[in-house]
């Protein structure tokens, strides 16, 4: 059979994967089209704004669709005519924890992508390849097989493909130009390596062949499960040790860059912080647990769960060291929060860290001031609402003010805690700010940021996560 040529391609969900992935294939691909469909007008609106005003922010993002929007590039909501019209699917939809029934907590609301699978087997006239782009469970793939042939027109044929994303959000382009690997998994059957063979071309207008990895279906949906299990993994062990760091007076700069020179373990992701955040760590883990479960392997399930209660502990015990260094009590007192995304170089606040400790402040009746260089201030009273369910607005914002510069953030407050790694933060004029501030005046680091001896020069008490010593 002659080889599939891909001309044209749908990406069901314009979000944080769905928007860039699909942008960078145009971009690499100018010979094929690239439709992006979503349900959500106002996204598809900021896609498609005049002044390139996009629903998510991202390094390189908007030179990318300035240079493709229009030209090969299409956001819409028309889906049925996207689907009709492409060659392959991308569904890129989310897959959050589910709240409620069966694996609430734990398993994958899977219902966005059946969903989008039956509005595919429901409309589409010609055979396609579909990809599961979004993060699923293992065996996934089965179930949109079985919806899609259950439901597809006479003389359509799907071929179903897993091709997991593992771009983190502040690099995405970055990681998007430059995969460490792209996987693809595939029944191992011949139509389904030509599907394979037809999407690892696409791939190919860019990336070397050798870092294009295919696979059977199985093993690269659950890759994807592994992969950011062990990340995440990672930094609940170099945070476990930046406890035993606190206790002993060890640095854990010093420990990770000692254990990380061991080509074994490698320097990457070592780096002890106030928690993980972003939407998928989580969530990604506790599927993991649930498939454990699922499966009959409650030893398994245990192992993984620790690595989300490591987390939790974490959070904990750094509004903890807080109350615990402003003399035991933070009630009535002012605190500057420096970041509320949950990482550095994206506006998406998902599971950030940094909810968790207002949170915890507001429980304490402190005063927050919060400054973020990208989170609209929309977004922080919607998850400052959704953290203190028995708070009502008005009664948040009694609390909490945000504010337009970090300094401005700091101004006559008594304590500053850096919960993201904002590149700014490390370019503050610490002297302006600390004469401006309550005396004694403290900085709090859950970023490893701060260079803590300047600090304690210009007179302010700090603490740094994983570091023992003195104020
Ligand atoms: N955010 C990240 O950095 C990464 C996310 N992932 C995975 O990718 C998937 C998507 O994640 P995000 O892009 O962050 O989610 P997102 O929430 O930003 O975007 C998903 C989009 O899908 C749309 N959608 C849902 N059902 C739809 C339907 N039936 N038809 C059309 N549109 C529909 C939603 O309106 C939304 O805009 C998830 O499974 C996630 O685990 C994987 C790697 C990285
Ligand atoms: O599936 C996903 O969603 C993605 O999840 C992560 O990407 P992301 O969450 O965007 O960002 P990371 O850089 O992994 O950071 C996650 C969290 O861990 C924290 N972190 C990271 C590294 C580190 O050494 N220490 C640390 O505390 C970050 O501050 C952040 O809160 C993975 O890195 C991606 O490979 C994956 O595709």
């Amino acid at each position: 059979m002659a080889p599939i040529t891909v001309k044209k391609i749908c990406c069901i969900g314009a979000g944080y994967v769905g928007g860039p992935t699909c942008a960078v294939i145009a971009l690499k691909c100018p010979q094929i089209q690239v439709t992006i469909v979503d349900l959500n007008q106002a996204r598809i609106d900021a896609w498609n704004s005049a002044n390139f005003d996009l629903p998510i922010y991202e390094p390189g993002l908007e030179e990318v669709v300035r240079a493709t929007r229009g030209k090969n590039l299409f956001f819409s909501t028309n889906v049925d005519k996207a689907i009709q019209e492409a060659d392959l699917i991308f569904v890129s939809v989310n897959t959050p924890t589910k709240k409620s029934g069966v694996g609430a907590g734990f398993g994958a609301d899977l219902h966005y992508v059946e969903s989008a699978t039956r509005r595919i087997a429901a409309v589409a006239n010609s055979s396609k390849i579909v990809v599961e782009k979004s993060t699923v469970p293992c065996r996934t793939a089965e179930s949109m097989r079985t919806i899609l042939e259950a439901n597809c027109k006479p003389g359509c044929h799907f071929d179903i493909l897993s091709n997991p994303e593992f771009l983190a959000e502040g690099t995405a382009i970055q990681d998007l130009f430059s995969p460490d690997r792209v996987l693809i998994g595939s029944l191992q059957t011949q139509e389904g390596k030509d599907a394979c063979a037809a999407l690892a071309s696409v791939y190919a207008n860019w990336v070397p062949t050798e870092r294009i990895l295919t696979v059977g279906l199985w093993s690269s949906e659950l890759s994807k499960l592994a992969a950011n299990a062990m990340l995440a993994q990672r930094i609940s062990s170099i945070n476990a040790l930046s406890a035993i760091c606190e206790a002993t007076g060890a640095n854990i700069d010093e420990v990770a860059h000692a254990v990380g020179y061991d080509s074994r373990v490698g320097p990457k992701f070592l780096r002890a912080s106030v928690g993980f955040g972003g939407s998928c760590f989580q969530k990604d883990i506790l599927n993991l647990v649930y498939l454990s479960e699922s499966l009959h392997l409650p030893e398994v399930a245990a192992y993984w769960r620790q690595v989300v209660e490591m987390n939790e502990y974490q959070k904990r015990r750094f509004s903890k060291t807080v109350v615990d260094t402003l003399f035991n009590t933070i009630t009535g007192k002012h605190i500057a929060v420096l970041g509320f995304a949950f990482k550095a170089d994206t506006g998406d606040t998902r599971e950030s860290p940094a909810i968790t400790i207002i949170r915890d402040f507001l429980a304490e009746r402190a005063y927050i001031t919060v400054y973020d260089p990208k989170v609209e201030e929309a977004q922080i009273w919607q998850d400052l609402s959704e953290a203190c369910p028995d708070l009502t607005l008005e009664q948040i914002k009694k609390q909490v003010t945000i504010a337009h510069s970090a300094v401005e953030a700091c101004k006559s407050q008594e304590a500053i805690v850096i919960a993201t790694e904002w590149k700014e933060f490390r370019e503050i004029d610490w002297q302006t700010v600390y004469d401006n501030m309550t005396k004694p005046a403290f900085v709090f680091d859950g970023r490893l940021l701060v260079d803590a001896d300047k600090l304690r020069q210009i007179g302010f008490k700090v603490k740094v996560i994983g570091r023992g010593e003195r104020l």
